[in-house]
This record gives structure tokens, C-alpha cells and sequence, in this order.
């Protein structure tokens, strides 16, 4: 709608009042919606202020949401600004969170109950969703990392045993002879080239997503028809977890997880990456309870060249309708297969799972939306999270970052972490005897 305005109109920058033509030279704020030319916005304000970040924000903008962060040491900011800034936001310079919800169409009532939600949402948008790169970019930056060694990894390390088995290969616990450190090694045997460039592409996919919630990358060695990955090794999956426990967990202890695994998307997602095969297989349990997304064998790097996908990958009973019928797709596939995900940790199984995988796919095109069987032995907050995830039309769907602000997600005491590293310590002693 924008590019079609500014192409048709005379837009002038709001800033310097020139007439813009080219879409490309005009930068529009998230936040007061005003439009300004690249030029005059950088040219005008110090390095660290302007359209940084993710160019999404007007220097006005901007300054209110560091005088939320910051109040002290900005202060002869905010007394020189205070004009400007309010003449575009409307409103007193007193709360800036006010000033920017109130912009962002944030009810009063809500500025009020959920402050707290509201900055850390605005913290997120504030590191920001950068700009997609492009194709060549990704390439370099894949070209520079990607290290196979060509040496037997037996020299390094010793196998204990097996610990889990893919579509793709087994993965084993290993010792590193050196350290004595134990680490998760995945052997997969090269069946072709293409199949090679599949491996590579889980490795570039791992090493790029980097963050604390996903689990950690170390090396991988190229040896004998096998590529093997060492990675951190991790306790269980959710799958198991889920599948062997006793009761229910508790649905604190549910949004906890959901919160750390959405977490880990939101980052994935900043980078315009799609993890493509989210499942409860493929999110990870440390011992002391941490909840990391391991697997990118299916992801997929969003470009400029590229910023949509058809390819049809995953695992059917939690794929997304949009990528099933074959239409465009991109990082919303996630929060859907999310929403199974929280059926899962629910009702044990996704839904479809008994049926044949054709049948699943079908059901999931043109059935309507899968949702808690019995919803009211679940809060309502949770009942809505999972109704949000899974809502067929992916436009409607919310993004990650949207999600992050829900009151289930929200509701994960802050203590959660410990207590549910205390609940899955004492399943795993359980299951051990
Ligand atoms: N780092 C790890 N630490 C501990 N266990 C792991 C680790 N990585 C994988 N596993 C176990 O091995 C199983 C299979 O791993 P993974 O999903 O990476 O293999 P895959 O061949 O890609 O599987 P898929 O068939 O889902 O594509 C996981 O579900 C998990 O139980």
C-alpha cells in the first residue's frame, strides 16, 4: 500500500518537506507512522540516534523509547526534544511508555495493567527486525563459516553410546578425548551431492542461529561418507518429556517452555530464518532445565530475492495449511507448528497422528483449525494462545514478536526457570529408576 502511494503521490519527507520519489529514498516510522527521506534522517541527528537499528524508527521516535529506557542519563535529550517529539506523538512528555503504547494503539487500560509487558515488547522492537538480506550476502557470510574437517573424529573423540535416531542419522554421546567434556555427535552418511548441500545447509542454518535458545554448535567433520556435527548434547527432547510424564504439567510450568521455545523463534525470525520443522522432536531439554530448538536440517534463510518459500518440508501432522496447499510462506510456518507444539504438551499427541500422513496433510488443509479437546480444564489465556497459533489464515496468524506479548506467555512466573528445572530433574530421577 505504501509502495503503491508513493509512487502514485507526491510524497514529501516530513522532516525536510522534500518530494520523494523513488520508494527506495523514503523511510516511514513504526511507531508515528511519518515518513522521512533517508538522507535528511541520517544527516540530521547524531550517529546513534536516526532510522539504526532496523530503520524503523524516526529520531523522535527513537529518543522516546531511550528516555523509557535510559530516563537519567538522557535527560538533556528529552528537555531538548521535548517539543518535537510530542509535537508528532501528541501527547505530554511525562511517561514516554504512554506516549509510544498510545501511538501503537494501545487501549489506557491496557498502557496501565500490562506496562511491563509493554516495554519488553518494545524492547524487542527496538533490537530490531532487520532488513532482509540478500542473497549474496548470505552466501558470503555462509562461505566464511562453514568449516568441515577432514580428519576422522574418532581422534577426537570417544562414542559412549547412542542417544537418539533422525530420519537423517543417529546421533551419539561422545567424549572429547582432549577435555573430557560430553557433547551430542550427529553422523549422517552423505548419499549424493545434493544431499551433501542439504547437510551443509543444516550446519550454516545451526551456526547463523545461534543464540541461547537454540542448542550450541562446536564443529563438524567430513570422514568416510559421513559428515558428523558436535553439538551441545542435551538431556531429552520435549517429545519424551511430554509423552512420559506423570499427570499434567502444570500450566505454568507449560508456559514456561512455550515462552523459552517462542524465544528462540523470535530470534530466528529477527533474522528472517524459518525454522521449518518445529516439533516437540526437535526442542531440546538441558539438565538443568533449559529448553532449546536443535535440527535445522529444513531451514530456510529468507532474502530479498527470495523473501517468500514453496517448498513443501516438514513433518506432516505439524505443518503449516499455507505450506501444504503449496502457496507462498514464510516465518509464520513456526508459530503455527508452535500451536501444535502446545496441543502436544496438552493432549500428549498432535492432532492427525494416527491417521496416514496424506490423510493428516489433507485434514490439515481443509479441516477446520485444530484446537484443545477439552478447553475448559485450561485457562483461558492458554485456550486463546494456542487459537491464536493456529489460525489458518497466516496473515491473521500473529508473528512471534506479537506472541512474545501474550498474558499465557506473559504468565511464566519469573522464577520459572528454576522451578521448572527442579520438576524435570525429579522426572528424569524418576524415569531413571
Ligand atoms: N544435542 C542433542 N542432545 C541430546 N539428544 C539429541 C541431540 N540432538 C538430537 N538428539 C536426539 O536425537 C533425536 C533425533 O535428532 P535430530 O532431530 O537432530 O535428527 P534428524 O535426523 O534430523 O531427525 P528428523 O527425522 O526429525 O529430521 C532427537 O529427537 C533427540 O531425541
Amino acid at each position: 500500500m505504501d509502495i503503491v502511494a508513493s509512487l502514485f503521490k507526491n510524497i514529501r519527507c516530513s522532516n525536510c518537506n522534500e518530494q520523494l520519489k523513488l520508494v527506495a529514498k523514503r523511510r516511514k516510522c513504526k511507531i508515528c507512522k511519518f515518513i522521512f527521506c533517508a538522507k535528511c534522517s541520517i544527516k540530521e541527528v547524531p550517529a546513534h540516534l536516526g532510522f539504526m537499528y532496523a530503520r524503523r524508527y524516526c529520531y523522535r521516535c527513537y529518543i522516546n523509547i531511550k528516555l523509557m529506557k535510559e530516563p537519567d542519563s538522557h535527560n538533556s535529550i528529552h528537555e531538548e526534544e521535548e517539543n518535537n517529539s510530542y509535537e508528532i506523538l501528541g501527547d505530554k512528555p511525562e511517561d514516554g511508555v504512554k506516549v509510544i503504547a498510545e501511538a501503537a494503539g494501545f487501549p489506557t487500560e491496557e498502557i496501565e495493567n500490562n506496562r511491563q509487558s509493554i516495554i519488553e515488547a518494545m524492547d524487542a522492537l527496538v533490537k530490531g527486525v532487520k532488513p532482509l538480506p540478500s542473497r549474496r550476502s548470505v552466501d558470503r557470510v555462509l562461505n566464511q563459516r562453514v568449516q568441515l574437517i577432514e580428519d576422522d573424529p574418532n581422534n577426537h573423540y570417544k562414542t559412549i553410546r547412542k542417544i537418539g535416531e533422525g530420519g537423517s542419522g543417529s546421533i551419539f554421546l561422545v567424549e572429547h578425548l582432549e577435555t573430557h567434556g560430553n557433547f551430542a555427535m550427529k553422523r549422517i552418511r552423505i548419499k549424493n551431492p545434493k544431499q551433501k548441500n542439504q547437510i551443509l545447509n543444516e550446519i550454516n542454518c545451526t551456526i547463523l542461529s545461534q543464540n541461547p535458545n537454540v542448542v550450541t554448535y562446536y564443529e563438524s567433520y567430513l570422514f568416510d561418507e559421513f559428515i558428523w556435527i558436535i553439538v551441545e548434547v542435551m538431556k531429552t527432547s520435549l517429545t519424551e518429556l511430554v509423552m512420559d510424564r506423570w499427570g499434567m504439567i502444570p500450566e505454568h510450568l507449560m508456559a514456561y517452555i512455550l515462552k523459552e521455545a517462542l524465544t528462540g523463534l523470535v530470534n530466528l525470525h529477527h533474522e528472517h530464518r524459518i525454522h521449518r520443522d518445529i516439533k516437540s522432536d526437535n526442542i531440546l531439554i538441558s539438565w538443568d532445565g533449559k529448553i532449546k530448538l536443535s535440527d535445522f536440517g529444513y531451514a530456510a534463510q529468507l532474502t530479498t530475492e527470495e523473501d517468500k518459500r514453496t517448498t513443501v518440508v516438514g513433518t506432516p501432522c505439524w505443518m503449516a495449511p499455507e505450506l501444504i496447499i503449496g502457496s507462498k510462506y514464510d516465518t509464520k510456518v513456526d508459530i503455527w507448528s508452535l500451536g501444535i507444539v502446545a496441543l502436544e504438551v496438552a493432549e500428549r499427541d498432535p492432532p492427525f497422528l494416527k491417521e496416514n500422513p496424506l490423510r493428516a496433510l489433507y485434514m490439515i488443509s481443509n479441516a477446520p483449525s485444530p484446537a484443545l479437546k477439552k478447553p475448559e480444564e485450561w485457562s483461558d489465556e492458554y485456550v486463546d494462545f494456542v487459537s491464536l497459533c493456529l489460525i489458518k489464515d497466516p496473515d491473521r496468524r500473529p508473528s512471534s514478536d506479537e506472541l512474545m506479548t501474550h498474558p499465557f506467555i506473559q504468565s511464566a512466573p519469573n522464577d520459572a526457570g528454576s522451578l521448572f528445572c527442579e520438576y524435570f530433574q525429579e522426572w528424569a530421577m524418576k524415569r531413571k529408576k
